[in-house]
């Protein structure tokens, strides 16, 4: 029996806006439901109850078909909320593998699924202490263990917000030292709606950022990337 998923958003083509294939033009399918309550999520309406009006239980035929119809791309991009919430989330990535497409995905690192081995691009982003949330570093100890046993293409990216954060991102650097690493700026203001005042404020927070890394000694072989769509669109859902 084909499982069902829910699905709180498809859209695209956009450009992926973060960290390992920024710039890369795909789709995206964002799943509804998340383990973390994270204190800035860009994203909250996945599990805070404001989108679940939305939330469709589709199966993998069903989001395949969509993303058919819509075309223009060989490159989707899963995320959400946590999609490794999903235990049958495999059927989804064999059907798209099916069809040629490249599939990527971007999870926290709280929960390991087998299925993650088939991820063409996957993106580990370990919260910092600015999220409120608390690192389990057996679990993502675990999680990176097994990408590099099976040889996987994957990266880490820590979300950047202040000192602490960047701290953090120093511990999680040279503890897994060899996975390709990248620093994002932080939106601290989701909720603007006039996207030249956020871009200004974007800008300085990223700027920030750069500047810190480069006066890090530790932080040595990095990238430090903005939110791509967050300059482009702002805010706005769906992009
Ligand atoms: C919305 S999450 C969904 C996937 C997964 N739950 C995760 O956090 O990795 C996708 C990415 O957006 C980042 N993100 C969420 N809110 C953000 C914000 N306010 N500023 C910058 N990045 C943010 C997350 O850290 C994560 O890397
Ligand atoms: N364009 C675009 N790039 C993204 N990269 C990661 C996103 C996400 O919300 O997971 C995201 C998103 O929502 N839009
Ligand atoms: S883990 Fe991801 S989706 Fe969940 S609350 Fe944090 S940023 Fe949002
Ligand atoms: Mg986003």
């Amino acid at each position: 029996m084909s499982s069902r998923f829910p699905v709180m958003e498809i859209f695209g083509p956009t450009i992926q806006g973060e960290g390992m294939v920024i710039g890369q033009k795909t789709m995206f399918v964002r799943t509804a439901g998340c383990d973390y309550q994270c204190a800035w999520c860009d994203s909250a309406f996945t599990w805070d109850g404001t989108g679940k009006e939305d939330i469709r239980m589709l199966t993998a035929e069903e989001i395949a078909a969509e993303l058919r119809e819509i075309g223009g791309t060989t490159h989707v991009t899963i995320s959400g909320g946590n999609p490794a919430l999903l235990p049958h989330l495999n059927e989804l990535i064999d059907r798209l593998h099916e069809q040629g497409i490249t599939v990527a995905l971007e999870t926290q690192g709280s929960l390991w699924k087998n299925w993650f081995l088939q991820i063409d691009e996957l993106t580990l982003s370990p919260k910092p202490p600015s999220s409120g949330m608390t690192t389990d570093w057996s679990q993502l100890d675990a999680i990176v263990a097994q990408l590099t046993e099976h040889e996987r293409a994957f990266s880490l990216k820590v979300v950047v917000f202040d000192e602490a954060d960047l701290q953090y991102a120093v511990t999680v650097h040279e503890r897994y030292k060899q996975v390709p690493f990248y620093l994002q700026a932080g939106n601290d203001d989701v909720i603007q709606e006039d996207t030249s005042v956020l871009l200004n404020r974007l800008i300085e927070r990223y700027k920030w950022l750069v500047d810190m890394v480069i006066a890090s000694s530790a932080l040595t072989n990095v990238r430090v990337l903005p939110q791509l769509h967050a300059w482009l669109w702002g805010n706005k859902r769906g992009k």
